[in-house]
């Protein structure tokens, strides 16, 4: 497919209906979020096995606005519109896209109310409540995954494949960075979750969680110790920048580097790479968070260099396309997995709790409240600074 064509489709995902027969998954959705569009909906459209039921809002006029455009048949709203949603029994699957701070107590009510859980990333404000969830939906025998879309895309797994093959031979050191402006992501809102405290705000915690989890599935390696930390603080306790260094099991070192990175009169061009070096050669990654417009794999080996596109899974069995976006591919797991079959990539509960425990080791290196746990969360740190034009407040903090 050419990547002409390639892009047209991901840009108009083909409408697959469900085939008779199919019993296809309803899924009902917790709040109207801008994530929504790219994570579920789109993917959904092309995916013959669910069906977009429902939406809750707070507000039930904001509901019925998002189901209008969107084409969602059941609308929830006001006060008690989430849990009116979770008690639906037409419901089989939840979407939740919540800030960070209310995914363990919404999560925890879909689980209780019988529905399978696709949670959006990082999964709660802390590793025990993360630990709690997962246990909670292993009890009722029901689906939740966390939604690191990237790691089900071809690339992900294909730069894992290079690693491992030994190829380049052993690790020296790897650097995954996710650098975006709020001007590039219309991020801009009254709903400021990113820099509030109390709803599991911080750069590391938004987007740090992809650094941590790529560092830690491309080498397969876990960090044994934080050697560093370097934070810019955008309020008391939230950081807009991040860079920490880490040993890793194999004694390699690695860097992450995340950051909501001011614009200045045009917003700034986002860095979403990853570079690994070893003894023999290097592998660069451009765009490993959203592969399916552009990406490309370089391996250096010696003299040597190739350039590597990863759009479909080399498995003639696995049905992905080119086109495919990550969140269709992880739709795509996520439906396999709830019908029984065995999905081409997961990501288990080992892996989700030692991600979040990887962020607290961070945030604990240079002494930062660690999120708050459970459901009550309470303390107001809302970052005023967010909704106003971009005000260099910036607070350095290190650790080393
Ligand atoms: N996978 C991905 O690519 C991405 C994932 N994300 C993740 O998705 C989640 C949502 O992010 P995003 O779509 O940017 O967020 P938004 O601010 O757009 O949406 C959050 C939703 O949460 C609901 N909400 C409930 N209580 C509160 C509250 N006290 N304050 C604010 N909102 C509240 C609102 O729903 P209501 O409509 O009911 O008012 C709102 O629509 C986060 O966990 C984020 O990390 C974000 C971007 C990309
Ligand atoms: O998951 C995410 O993807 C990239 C950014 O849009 C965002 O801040 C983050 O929540």
């Amino acid at each position: 497919m050419s990547s002409f064509t390639r892009i047209h489709k991901i840009l108009n995902p083909p409408r697959i209906p469900p085939s008779p027969g199919s019993n296809p998954l309803k899924f009902g959705i917790l709040g109207a979020a801008h994530v929504t569009s790219k994570a579920l909906l789109s993917p959904a459209k092309s995916h013959p096995e669910v069906v977009i039921y429902a939406i809750a809002a707070r507000s039930k006029d904001r509901a019925t606005a998002f189901a209008k455009e969107h084409g969602i048949p059941k609308v929830f709203g006001g006060p008690s519109g989430y849990q009116e949603m979770l008690d639906d029994p037409e419901i089989d699957a939840v979407y939740n896209p919540l800030p960070n701070g209310l995914h363990y107590e919404w999560t925890m009510k879909a689980l209780a109310a019988g529905k399978h859980v696709l949670l959006e990333k990082p999964s709660s404000n802390t590793a025990e409540d993360t630990r709690k969830m997962f246990d909670f939906a292993e009890s009722k025998g029901l689906v939740l995954l966390e939604a690191f879309h990237y790691r089900f895309h071809p690339v992900a797994n294909r730069v894992r494949d290079i690693v491992q093959s030994g190829e380049l031979g052993a690790l020296k050191h790897t650097k995954t960075t996710l650098i975006l402006s709020p001007g590039f992501l219309n991020l801009k809102g009254d709903d400021p979750i990113r820099y509030s405290f109390d709803l599991g705000g911080g750069v590391l915690m938004d987007m740090g969680c992809y650094t941590i989890n790529a560092m830690r599935f491309f080498t397969d390696l876990e960090p044994t110790s934080v050697l560093s930390v370097k934070h810019e603080l955008q309020c008391p306790k939230i950081d807009r920048k991040t860079v920490a260094t880490f040993e890793l099991s194999d004694s390699s070192k690695a860097t992450i580097h995340c950051e909501i990175a001011p614009d200045k009169l045009v917003p700034s061009m986002p860095e979403l790479n990853a570079v690994i070096e070893c003894e023999k050669g290097r592998i660069e990654v451009f765009n490993y968070m959203s592969p399916s417009m552009y990406h490309s794999i370089t391996v250096t080996n010696g003299k040597k260099r190739r350039v590597e596109k990863a759009y479909t899974f080399p498995d003639p069995d696995f049905k992905g396309e080119s086109w495919w976006a990550s969140y269709l591919y992880q739709l795509e797991a996520f439906v396999s997995k709830v019908k029984g079959r065995t999905p081409h990539t997961w990501i288990t509960k080992e892996d989700s709790i030692r991600n979040m425990e990887v962020i607290e080791s961070v945030y604990a290196k240079v002494s930062l409240a660690e999120r708050i746990g459970g459901s009550t969360g309470v303390e107001l740190c809302t970052c005023i600074f967010w909704m106003m034009e971009w005000v260099d407040v910036s607070v350095v903090q290190e650790s080393a």
